[in-house]
């Protein structure tokens, strides 16, 4: 079994076609990437107008036991919400703005250079869910699990340094911050530090395992026939997302409309992923959700992937498990879950899932019956 998360896909190649097209020069999108039209669902509820419909801003420096009441709600009804006052300096938000622009304003010739292997994690390339989809997407990206000089250093030969120093403070805040969010979130459904022993020490994580997903989304020729990111759920307890100034994320409750996400200046969004899914016992279920592209401008989002040690197995915590709440999902490593999801995708969920929804009715947040893309 794969020890470390960048050994994740040694049992799961995917070999992707890498010869995308060059974005910058693109006058019109190509019919290899033409999807079916994106309809603009937002309406100004989206935008701040009905708190119902917006997703949630939560202020960090509030009282903890509103900022838990807030996440508890946040999770159980949308699975996303935003933060603000999170303690992440905005100088280094910057510095990752500015090197991850660095790095995908390079010739392509020259980012192939660092293309992830079809067996790896790291590197440069075209999402790993593309090879689920027939069209191919609006986006390029560059994933760091470990360290990323080996990938930096065939980028920029004699000035990898400050992006690798970059890379490497923003995952450290980024670690400190999901463990923050883990407790807020596991307190928030009674959970305490004795109920979780693989959080180590004083619970602190220390042996969480995270990576980076760099994604770059060029400005479009014709946005409402092109994809960003498809639809899916992340594979993460969690995923921290920075967004910056431009918008394009938009997730769904329950399968219903697409609601953009809103760019706040400065804040962070979180999304709920599949593994604090299976932990929670659906309490707290992963979000479905998508990034659109647009005319104007360049977009780059940041996500921090987290997850547990990859050797830890997962499932329904023992105190949300009772005669009427039946453990709804088998015990699986990151690892293996990661596997499962290359295989079966926006089915994996359901493919560990152990029993049928209770009454027959249908579990829509399994996602395996929303329709994707
Ligand atoms: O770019 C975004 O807004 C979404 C990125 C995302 O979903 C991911 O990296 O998993
Ligand atoms: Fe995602």
């Amino acid at each position: 079994m794969p020890a470390r998360l960048s050994e994740a896909f040694i049992n799961h190649p995917v070999h992707l076609n890498q010869n995308h097209v060059d974005f910058n020069s693109a006058k019109e999108v190509p019919d290899s990437y033409t999807w079916p039209p994106i309809h603009d669902d937002s309406s100004p509820a989206d935008y701040g107008y009905d708190v119902d419909s917006s997703v949630p801003v939560i202020d960090l420096s509030d009282p903890i036991s509103s900022v838990k009441g807030q996440i508890s709600h946040a999770c159980e009804s949308w699975g996303v919400f935003q933060i603000t006052n999170h303690g992440v300096p905005t100088d280094l938000l910057e510095k990752v703005q500015t090197e991850g622009k660095r790095l995908f304003s390079l010739p392509l010739q020259q980012k192939l250079k660092a293309a992830r292997a079809p067996d790896g994690i790291s590197g440069y390339g075209v999402a790993r869910i593309s090879s689920f989809f027939p069209k191919l997407m609006w986006s390029e990206g560059f994933t760091i699990a470990g360290s990323a000089v080996d990938h930096a250093r065939k980028l920029w030969p004699q000035d990898y340094i400050n992006f690798c120093e970059v890379m490497e403070e923003y995952e450290k805040e980024m670690k400190l911050l999901a463990g923050r969010l883990m407790w807020l979130m596991l307190g928030s459904l009674g959970i305490n530090k004795e109920d979780l022993q693989w959080a180590g020490p004083e619970g602190k994580f220390k042996d969480s395992c995270g990576a980076l997903q760099l994604n770059s989304y060029p400005a479009c020729p014709d946005p409402d026939r092109a994809m960003g990111l498809a639809a899916h759920t992340d594979s993460t307890l969690l995923t921290v997302l920075y967004q910056n100034s431009t918008s394009g994320l938009q997730v769904t409750r329950d399968g219903g409309k697409w609601v953009t996400v809103p760019p706040i200046s400065g804040a962070l969004i979180v999304n709920i992923g599949d593994l604090l899914h299976i932990l929670s016992n659906g309490r707290y279920p992963s979000v479905l959700h998508r990034a659109v592209v647009n005319r104007k401008c360049h977009r780059l989002s940041v996500a921090y992937l987290y997850g547990p040690p990859m050797h830890v197995q997962i499932s329904p915590l023992s105190k949300l498990v009772n005669l009427n709440n039946p453990p709804l999902y088998r015990s699986v490593t990151w690892s293996e879950y990661l596997g499962t999801k290359a295989k079966h995708f926006n089915k994996a969920l359901s493919s560990v899932r152990l029993c049928a929804p209770l009454n027959g009715i249908i579990d829509v947040k399994d996602h395996n019956r929303v329709k994707v893309g």
